[in-house]
């Protein structure tokens, strides 16, 4: 895997990069596309007959009527009755076609769909945390849920509308020009006239919508932000500056999408008044070529026989315009869309997590050692953090990081999580293995991590303790409750443990919610623990028994507390403490020793800085 983020695609829109992903999986599903294909040209074949019979029919009841003597040699013979029988089972066929042709088309853009969306959640939640650092929820979810539907759709609208026309206009010509060449040529002209017209006009309105679907996602992007931090408004009481703000967020997408506008007008009027010349040109061109013709068997012919035929024909060409102009615009939000989904798809993750292969673990058995780390974050890698250092987390003892805010402390906790690795040196496990090339799902198993804004799911009890140790048992996480002392407050609940927890947490006080990630912790069992800041969210009372609880079940475990609060660290075997501004680790000892040993923690304690 590459060591470094990459952005693999331009930001100029790519028609190419839509076409490169669906031929993929048209490739893929070659029987659904062979299907698909057999049924656009059974559909077609229906259409063409209709003026066909038509054409069949005139001559049939003309003949018959004795109104022309002179078998025409494009008549089949088929008595007029039968050919109405003949039309109905080919209109028959024709929806029966259409249906499977839409059904089937529908399955493949919801597999495309299905896929695309799976491939990008998967690539998500392998990104490394780093990733999320610099992007709008709002954006993620527009690329993942809208951007992979809207895609769905056009992967197969588009081939659908484009394929369906072309058979069409290839047929209505062919059939145009075996009725009457002549106008079959002025038609043929028309036609293309207009369609280079729509496809200019489009070209222009391409870039421009470009632009109107960026600020369209930008607005989610901002929308859902706001719905996030929606406690900050609520508690700002700036519901009105909200609404204002979102208007003017508004304002400039309506400006974008003027111009738009007017080419999207010009196109369907290139496209209403298209069709209105080609149908008057034709006509047109009939009665100057027949109205000054000399031959009254091919006026009545023509009029008699061919006309309505010809009509029919050159209907079918009208339909196909308005297919493409559809095609069009659908591509332009597709190529967007593409290229988001693209994006997402190639973004490396910065650290190889080995989740196929590495060292699998069963345990993390031993110290840990920070052998040589300098450790700087891959957004601002010019800014050391924590400069050349090495420490051993000694097997089943507690260690407090203190420091100033900014010193680093739940950096150290992100390493030993693996959330980066360091710029320099490595984190040894398990006696010699490199954190780097262990499986790091088998090594997060033995991990418990609770931090200052725990970490609720929507669902129920069971399932917010049970995530990480999925194969528990109902009764064991009964129990874990009951260590955490949350078991006596869920039975007050009505639904108990089958209560749903509230989107992020809603339902649940600060102190609860950390009781539950506390019995998750029970439930998992960890042989390392780190705690971020998880009590420094909580007022004294609440923050006591939660402390106790924490207490507990440190116990045994190798533990890693980031903690201010002096009751946090108090009972630490070994306090290490931090200096300000990249200073990296200053003092280490208990807290008897170092509170009286004139350093950084003398005065941060003095200070009053450890409560
Ligand atoms: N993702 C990041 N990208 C770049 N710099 C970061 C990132 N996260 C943290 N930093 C910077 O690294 C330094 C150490 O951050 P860290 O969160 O470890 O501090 P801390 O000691 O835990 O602070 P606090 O007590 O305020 O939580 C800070 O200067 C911070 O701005």
């Amino acid at each position: 895997m590459k060591k470094t983020k990459t952005n693999t695609t331009s930001n100029a829109p790519k028609n190419g990069m839509f076409f490169k992903m669906i031929a993929s999986y048209y490739k893929k599903e070659w029987k659904i596309t062979l299907k698909m294909v057999f049924l656009m040209i059974l559909i077609v074949s229906c259409q063409i007959m209709i003026p066909i019979l038509t054409n069949q029919m005139n001559i049939s009841i003309l003949y018959e009527k004795g109104v022309v003597t002179q078998k025409d040699p494009m008549y089949w013979g088929v008595p007029w009755q039968d050919l109405i029988y003949i039309g109905i089972g080919v209109v028959f066929l024709n929806s029966i076609s259409s249906f499977l042709f839409n059904y089937t088309g529908y399955l493949m853009g919801k597999k495309i769909e299905i896929d695309l969306r799976n491939k990008c959640l998967e690539r998500l939640v392998r990104q490394d945390i780093s990733y999320y650092s610099d992007k709008k929820i709002g954006e993620i979810l527009t690329n993942v849920v809208s951007d992979t539907q809207l895609f769905g759709d056009w992967a197969v609208n588009i081939p659908m509308l484009v394929g369906i026309s072309f058979f069409q206009i290839i047929a209505a010509l062919s059939m145009m020009f075996i009725f009457q060449w002549q106008l079959a040529l002025v038609a043929c002209s028309t036609f293309l006239l207009i369609l280079i017209s729509m496809i200019v006009c489009f070209t222009i309105t391409t870039k421009r919508y470009y632009k109107v679907r960026e600020v369209l996602t930008q607005i989610n992007g901002n929308v859902t932000d706001r719905i996030v931090t929606v406690r900050l408004i609520k508690s700002s009481g700036t519901e009105n500056y909200e609404t204002q703000r979102f208007k003017d967020v508004h304002q400039d997408y309506y400006k974008r999408s003027r111009p738009v506008g007017k080419m999207q007008a010009s196109l369907l009027t290139i496209l209403f008044g298209g069709v209105s010349l080609l149908q008057f040109a034709t006509i047109i061109s009939a009665m100057l070529l027949f109205g000054n013709s000399d031959d009254p068997v091919a006026i009545q012919k023509f009029f008699g026989q061919t006309f309505a035929s010809f009509a029919l024909a050159q209907g079918m060409i009208i339909g196909p315009l308005f297919n493409v102009m559809n095609a069009a615009f659908g591509l332009a939000m597709a190529t967007v869309a593409a290229q988001r989904i693209q994006k997402t798809l190639t973004s490396e993750s910065i650290i190889e997590p080995h989740y196929f292969d590495g060292v699998q673990i069963d345990g993390i058995k031993g110290d840990i050692e920070f052998k040589d780390i300098r450790f700087a974050y891959p957004e601002k890698p010019t800014k050391t953090v924590l400069p050349k250092f090495s420490f051993t987390f000694k097997e089943g003892k507690s260690y407090a990081f203190v420091g100033a805010t900014g010193s680093g402390k739940s950096t150290i906790s992100r390493l030993l999580l693996r959330f980066y690795d360091p710029t320099e040196g490595s984190v040894i496990i398990n006696e010699g293995i490199n954190l780097k090339d262990v499986n790091l799902a088998s090594y997060l198993a033995h991990v418990g991590y609770v931090e200052q804004e725990p970490q609720i799911l929507f669902g129920d009890v069971f399932e917010n303790i049970k995530y990480g140790s999925f194969g528990a048992s109902n009764e064991a996480v009964i129990e874990a409750c009951k260590k955490a002392e949350l078991h006596d407050l869920i039975e007050t609940w009505p639904d108990g443990y089958d209560t749903i927890l509230g989107e992020r947490g809603f339902l649940l006080s600060g102190g609860q919610k950390q009781r539950l990630v506390i019995a998750r912790m029970f439930l998992k069992d960890p042989t390392v623990l780190i705690l971020d800041e998880a009590t420094s969210a909580l007022d004294n009372i609440v923050e006591k028994e939660i402390q106790e609880k924490l207490e507990s079940l440190m116990k045994g475990r190798t533990t890693v507390s980031i903690a201010h609060r002096l009751s946090t660290i108090k009972n630490a075997d070994q306090i290490v403490v931090l200096g300000p501004d990249g200073a990296g680790i200053v003092q280490t000892g208990t807290f008897n020793e170092l509170k009286n040993q004139p350093g950084h923690f003398k005065n941060l304690y003095e200070a009053g800085l450890m409560e």
